[in-house]
């Protein structure tokens, strides 16, 4: 990694995607005193340069009017935005959707200075930091895992309900000293955790960080999408518990078991079931989604998943059954949303009216 910033300058931090997760780093960032944050907005780019961000934080109290040091808006140019002056780090807090483009690493790619910049990747999920290190093979790439409820109201204006609390890692690499990633891990860690009202953590075993969280957003991200279902309304049911949440846990833990070593106990899944605030009803980021109509963020929290079970020989039926379900809803979403068009001839497809079998040769043997 480059030359790290001491009591000459702060460090120079680009923070893309500014909703909920996005805008709370910032926040945290530049309050911790160590860091001058330029934010990257998109739709609420206007609101923020008129009036500032409204933010009303479980752990800051209400701020308005308040703006990183710099903001920038996303719809323009990326290279005419981009600053000669390196970034010493870029957090990602977008969400991951990686079978939409474009993807994440072509649009901080003009950000990215090879060798100095690392890449702080704050999202959910499996598997999230192969693209960034094929993109960028000489940049220290980090996992935070956030536990944070923070959502975005009308544009420019954050409610943040849980918590912050963030668990750093370096995602090692092997075309660069494990002491770099760890470095840059440990030094991203230093200067989030220098807010006094979050929680920053360093975790030196990414894998057991990633697998651990991954046993709430696998299950019940996915089935309170499906099922259009707060977390306390599941609890309340018990058999939505007893037959998708807890199953789907266990084979996450079966899995992580198998392809990483990673040993999560019963009883960790028995206090995740309980982890929300009962009285909180609350809505996990997926069901949020579907409930606006966006994009769901599913292969790296459940596809991602369910393949490195297949490829390990760990049976993960009710996973697959809910990775399905969760596809055939994002086939909608992405039509409603002009991604894809369904043909409207037949011509070609596999499941179209002509069968390739005994009876479709039969057929052309007669024409
Ligand atoms: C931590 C939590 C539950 C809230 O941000 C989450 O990861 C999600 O809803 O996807």
């Amino acid at each position: 990694m480059g030359s790290i910033p001491t009591e000459r300058r702060k460090t120079r931090v680009l923070v893309f995607g500014s909703g909920g997760v996005g805008t709370m780093a910032a926040y945290a960032l530049e309050d911790g005193g160590k860091a001058e944050v330029t934010a990257v907005l998109r739709s609420n780019f206007k609101e923020v340069l008129e009036s500032g961000f409204t933010i009303n934080s479980v752990d800051h109290g209400l701020i308005q009017s308040w703006s990183p040091s710099h903001i920038r808006n996303a719809m323009l140019n990326a290279e005419s935005n981009s600053d000669p002056q390196p970034y010493d780090f870029i957090v990602v807090a977008t969400k991951n959707l990686p079978d939409i483009p474009p993807d994440v690493a072509s649009l901080i790619a003009p950000d990215v200075t090879p060798g100095t910049t690392a890449i702080a990747l704050l999202q959910n999920g499996l598997n999230i930091q192969r693209p960034i290190i094929k993109a960028f093979p000489h940049n220290p790439v980090i996992s935070g895992v956030p536990y944070i409820g923070a959502i975005e109201g009308p544009p420019g204006t954050i409610n943040h309900v849980n918590h912050d609390r963030l668990i750093i890692s370096p995602f090692y690499n092997g075309n660069i000293p494990r002491e770099d990633s760890e470095g840059a891990a440990r030094q991203f860690q230093r200067i989030y955790a220098s807010c006094p009202n979050v929680t920053c953590i360093y975790e030196p075993r990414v894998e057991e960080a990633r697998w651990r969280k991954l046993l709430y957003n696998a299950s019940y991200n996915p089935i309170a999408t499906l099922l259009r279902m707060d977390t306390s309304r599941m609890r309340a049911s018990e058999f939505i518990i007893d037959e998708l949440v807890r199953p789907a846990m266990k084979e996450i833990q079966a899995t992580a078991r198998e392809v990483s070593k990673v040993y999560l106990s019963d009883e960790l899944i028995e206090t995740i079931i309980r982890a929300d605030n009962y009285k909180a009803f609350f809505r996990p980021s997926m069901l949020q989604d579907i409930i606006k109509g966006k994009l769901l963020e599913l292969e790296n929290i459940i596809g991602e998943p369910v393949r490195e079970a297949q490829k390990a020989g760990v049976d993960t039926p009710t996973l697959k059954v809910l990775y399905s379900l969760l596809k055939g809803l994002q086939f909608q979403i992405k039509e409603a949303q002009g991604h894809l068009r369904v043909p409207e001839s037949d011509e070609g497809l596999k499941y179209g009216m002509k069968q390739e079998g005994p009876d479709a040769k039969m057929e052309r043997m007669e024409e």
